[in-house]
């Protein structure tokens, strides 16, 4: 990636998927993976969330609907929210103040969801330490699905995504649009994936049709912006 990154977005919308997905291969450099897996490693332990099929670290505030209460962000992560500032994707009104660290070992995953609206539709994630492969649903399809057999789509199994995207290490993946509003987004639980040509990016990235891909250790750094509250201070 060139400092002057803004001048050469165009080059990595996925074209086939509704849009609009960016896709940055090598956007971090392997010495800034490196650097991102050891701080979010040596994080006080509470800082950690532990869900059933991830865990998580939350930096920035909580989101909330009447606005999130900011919270400083530790400086290594702000070099990270600028450099996809270069990008001028967000504007100076919605820059990015929060950041979720996903942690997913081999065989985790998280459920189809959209980000909904407490963020500025626009996400822009960081993937480090492994591999995964996002899956797209359109919103009508999975949510009539888990409504009509009135039971979870984990308990039922999903129907087919509408499309896949491989994301490899190092790299930085823009969701706004429709792919934000009208699709959900997920990563099934599997230890490994199958690279076949139904992945929508795979002329971007490394791997191969035919590839079989180990899933190990995934950190990913989700990046947004979350309205500030606007609570005024009535005494000071
Ligand atoms: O880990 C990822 O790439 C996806 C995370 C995600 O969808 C979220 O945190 O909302
Ligand atoms: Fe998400």
């Amino acid at each position: 990636m060139t400092e002057n990154m803004n001048m050469n977005l165009e080059s990595y919308v996925i074209t086939e998927v509704p849009p609009k997905v960016h896709y940055i291969p090598n956007f971090i450099t392997p010495e800034e993976e490196e650097n991102i897996l050891n701080k979010v490693n040596s994080s006080p332990k509470p800082k950690w969330t532990q869900l059933r099929n991830r865990r998580l670290q939350n930096w920035g505030g909580v989101p909330h609907p009447n606005g999130m209460i900011s919270e400083k962000i530790p400086e290594w992560l702000e070099f990270y929210m600028d450099k996809i500032n270069k990008l001028a994707v967000y504007n100076q009104s919605n820059r990015p103040n929060h950041v979720l660290v996903n942690e997913y070992l081999p065989g985790q995953g998280i459920m189809p969801h959209t980000d909904g609206p407490l963020f500025h539709p626009i996400v822009t994630t960081i993937t480090c330490g492994s591999h995964t492969v996002l899956e797209f649903y359109e919103r009508h399809s999975t949510e009539d699905f888990t409504k009509d057999q009135g039971c979870t789509t984990s308990e039922l199994g999903l129907p087919k995504p509408c499309a896949t995207l491989l994301l490899e290490r190092q790299s930085l993946l823009i969701l706004q649009e429709d792919m934000y509003h009208r699709h959900l987004h997920g990563i099934s639980e599997q230890t490994q994936d199958t690279i076949d040509e139904t992945i929508k990016n795979l002329h971007l990235c490394q791997a191969k049709v035919g590839d079989e891909l180990k899933r190990s250790t995934r950190i990913s750094l989700t990046i947004r912006n979350a309205p500030k509250s606007t609570k005024i201070k009535l005494f000071s």
